[in-house]
């Protein structure tokens, strides 16, 4: 952001106008109104960028004011100068100057013609042109057929004015000359306070377009490339007037009021301007020719310099302090300035080129990027199957242990039962060989100290079975019924089932089924009342039934536990094989880039194969080489399609890859067969057909057919000889026989 330059120039007074009341005193950037004592006036004092008094020459207000930006404007920024004040102020004279002192526009394209020739480097070409706005019309100053001239907008080139005539010029004497040509269709007028005063705004408008001279040989789009516009605008208002005082009529009047309208849009939007961003609001550029034209200058992207004149007349001081009031605004606004560069088509396709080049990167490097998500968010759901796996293992783990324990606490209660059973049955024989209570007691005592229990203080401790294969198994296990068995041998004096003999035997098994065909004996019941002691005999049986109920009830947990083991087993098994299939397709993504760069060199080894076939064909037949050439293009296109298809199809459905690869395989397939379909045909078209087979059968009969007449023509010629030597003969013969005569 700029702010626009300001300035202010007081004109030489009028000595007529000489007063004794107030002056306006300038002190070097400062203009303060003071009374004839030299007391300054408060409230009445301004600083500006610079003040220029009445001894100021036009050269010295061109270097203060508008030389920096004629100088920005040939280096591509636009830039505009204008002079504001009342009529009279000498804003014609600071713009157009005199014969003696020349003025800021006469200076300024003299400094363009001079600052160009000191850039070697650039070409340049300048357009000019020339227009007033007189009672709110724009007409053509070159060109006064040109006149009523609308106001345009478009990108390409802004603000301009449709149908205005631009000159091409070369140096500083042809446009003053043209400027000279325009001045004379000027609109002046006089007036009480001109007598040459300006009726309307002039704008004189260089356009100034340069080219780097270097051509870029290395391609690359550079700056160097662009084409500089920048737009100069030098304008000289016509200046706000009282009526009164310019004594205005009819004519005059008329373009007074368009003067004092235009001038007042103008303060509106440099008021509007100077306002803070936030209460600025709409900017009435629109309400007049003068700000719409100016409006790229007012807030907007150029270089600004406002030169407002006074007349230091105290006649004027409402006027003056009006115009210092407006520059004081002025001072506040700030434009947006920037070089205005234009590429051209080169550039542009250059331009264009490293864009499309870099999108291919960034696209490249998204599919990249998408490959790897898709590996990472792979190996992370491996990850996680893993981690589940290893909990249910866990888990398992803990199941088998509890199951392990409740086989231990089965097997306990089945020892316990079988101990029992072997207590009854021990008290049974006791009682019926004559012992007593005493000797049951006695044996359990006995089975007590011999067991290893691991119940401790129980009456009933778990007896320890030692492995003994000679040990006598009279039933298969089953713990739902009474046990049936044979008695026993008076040799035995343990009975176990089957599968505590499995336990306490560590899995070695006898023969079970044989020892099962032993003969059973019919069930002995045994007398419980009067064998027995009918206390003890009760109370064990008792014991029995209850051991019984808690073995039926711990067999159904355990079936429980193994239906659930095996349930945990299949899961398990079903989660490897789920972790086993992620190992896979994680296996194939990751060999995914190389089957990718392996099917690319395939496809262009076919492509090679069919361009040496086609080379090999190329020298034989113009037409089979035509045929060859389209049928491989047409084979190199189908292969950069499956190439471009594979590509878009493993990026846009990222899985299944396996699928991919066998589209492929399967197109790869259809483009041999083509392949091997164009080489057969074009193999065929070389064997000779049968048009040609008779062709070559004439060729042959029109040979022989030759030959014959040439063994004919020599046949005659043999002859003709004979005869020639026969008449020769006769001839000689006749002779000498008429010499004989
Ligand atoms: N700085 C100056 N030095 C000498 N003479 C000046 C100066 N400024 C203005 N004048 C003279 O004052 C008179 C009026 O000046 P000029 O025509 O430039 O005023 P203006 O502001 O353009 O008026 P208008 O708005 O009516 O066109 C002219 O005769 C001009 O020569």
């Amino acid at each position: 952001m700029e702010n626009i330059c300001v300035g202010v120039r007081v004109r030489p007074t009028v000595p007529s106008e000489l007063s004794n009341g107030a002056y306006w005193k300038v002190e070097e950037n400062r203009i303060s109104l003071h009374k004839v004592h030299g007391t300054p006036i408060s409230g009445l004092s301004y600083a500006f960028d610079h003040v220029c008094d009445g001894s100021c020459t036009n050269a010295r207000a061109y270097e203060l004011l508008t030389k920096e930006i004629v100088h920005a404007a040939v280096e591509g920024f636009n830039g505009t100068a204008f002079a504001y004040g009342q009529t009279s102020s000498g804003k014609t004279f600071t713009m157009s100057g005199s014969e003696t002192d020349p003025g800021i526009i006469h200076r300024a394209v003299k400094d363009v013609f001079a600052k160009i020739q000191l850039i070697s480097d650039r070409e340049f070409l300048i357009r000019v042109s020339y227009m007033e706005i007189y009672n709110e019309e724009i007409n053509d100053l070159f060109a006064v057929e040109n006149q009523k001239l609308q106001i345009h907008e478009n990108l390409e080139r802004g603000i301009f004015v449709a149908g205005l005539r631009e000159e091409i010029v070369n140096n500083t004497e042809q446009v003053l000359k043209l400027i000279r040509s325009g001045e004379v269709n000027r609109h002046f007028g006089e007036t009480n306070m001109n007598v040459r005063s300006s009726r309307s705004h002039t704008i004189f408008r260089m356009v100034i377009e340069s080219k780097a001279k270097d051509t870029n040989l290395s391609g690359d789009y550079s700056s160097s490339d662009a084409i500089r516009v920048s737009v100069l605008n030098l304008v000289d208002l016509a200046g706000s007037e009282r009526i009164a005082k310019t004594g205005a009529s009819g004519v005059r009047l008329k373009e007074g009021k368009h003067i004092n309208k235009s001038l007042m849009v103008l303060g509106n939007v440099i008021n509007k301007l100077s306002d803070c961003a936030k209460q600025r609001g709409h900017i009435p550029y629109r309400n007049s020719k003068l700000t719409r034209i100016l409006q790229p200058a007012l807030g907007g992207n150029a270089k600004t310099s406002i030169i407002c004149t006074i007349a230091p007349e105290e006649v004027h001081i409402e006027e003056t302090k009006g115009t210092l009031q407006f520059a004081s605004r002025a001072k506040r606004i700030t434009n947006c300035v920037q070089v205005n560069e234009i590429l051209t088509d080169a550039a542009l396709l250059k331009r264009q080129k490293l864009e499309i080049e870099e999108l291919r990167k960034k696209l490249q490097g998204s599919h990249a990027e998408v490959l790897e998500q898709v590996i990472l968010t792979l190996r992370n759901d491996l990850l996680k199957h893993e981690l589940e796996r290893e909990k249910l293992q866990m888990e398992l783990e803990d199941e088998r242990k509890s199951h392990r324990e409740h086989d231990k606490s089965i097997w306990e209660q089945q020892m316990k039962i079988v101990d029992l059973c072997d207590i009854v049955t021990s008290s049974g024989f006791d009682t019926k060989s004559g012992q007593g209570q005493d000797s049951v007691t006695q044996s359990l005592k006995q089975e007590c100290n011999d067991s290893n229990s691991m119940c401790h203080g129980d009456t009933f401790r778990t007896p320890c079975f030692k492995a003994s294969p000679k040990a006598f198994v009279v039933k298969r296990s089953s713990y739902l019924t009474l046990p049936d068995y044979s008695p026993l041998p008076d040799t035995f004096s343990k009975v176990v089932d089957e599968d505590t003999w499995l336990r306490i035997n560590k899995g070695h098994i006898v023969d079970l089924d044989s020892l099962q065909m032993t003969p059973a004996r019919k069930v002995q019941s045994f007398p419980s009342s009067d064998a027995t002691p009918a206390c003890s005999s009760g109370n064990y049986r008792q014991e029995v039934q209850h051991l019984k109920r808690q073995l039926l009830i711990a067999t159904e947990e355990r079936n429980e536990l193994e239906r659930e083991h095996a349930e945990q087993i299949l899961l398990n098994h079903r989660l490897m094989d789920d972790i086993s299939g992620l190992q896979k397709e994680a296996k194939l993504i990751l060999e995914m880039p190389k089957r990718l760069s392996e099917s690319v060199a395939n496809c262009k080894d076919i492509y090679g194969d069919v361009l040496s076939i086609m080379q090999s064909f190329v020298f034989d037949e113009k037409s089979t080489s035509a045929k060859l050439l389209s049928s491989t293009s047409e084979i190199g296109m189908c292969l950069f399609r499956t190439l471009e298809t594979h590509f878009s199809m493993g990026m846009d459905d990222h899985i299944p890859f396996t699928g991919n690869n066998s589209l492929i395989q399967e197109q790869r397939k259809v483009l041999y067969e083509k392949l091997n379909s164009t080489i057969t045909s074009l193999v065929l078209s070389q064997t000779p057909t049968a048009e040609n087979e008779q062709l070559e059968a004439k060729q042959c009969s029109c040979e022989n057919k030759v030959a014959a007449w040439s063994q004919l023509s020599r046949f005659h010629a043999l002859i003709m000889i004979l005869f020639s030597i026969m008449l020769l003969g006769l001839f000689y013969l006749n002779f000498f026989s008429i010499l004989i005569l």
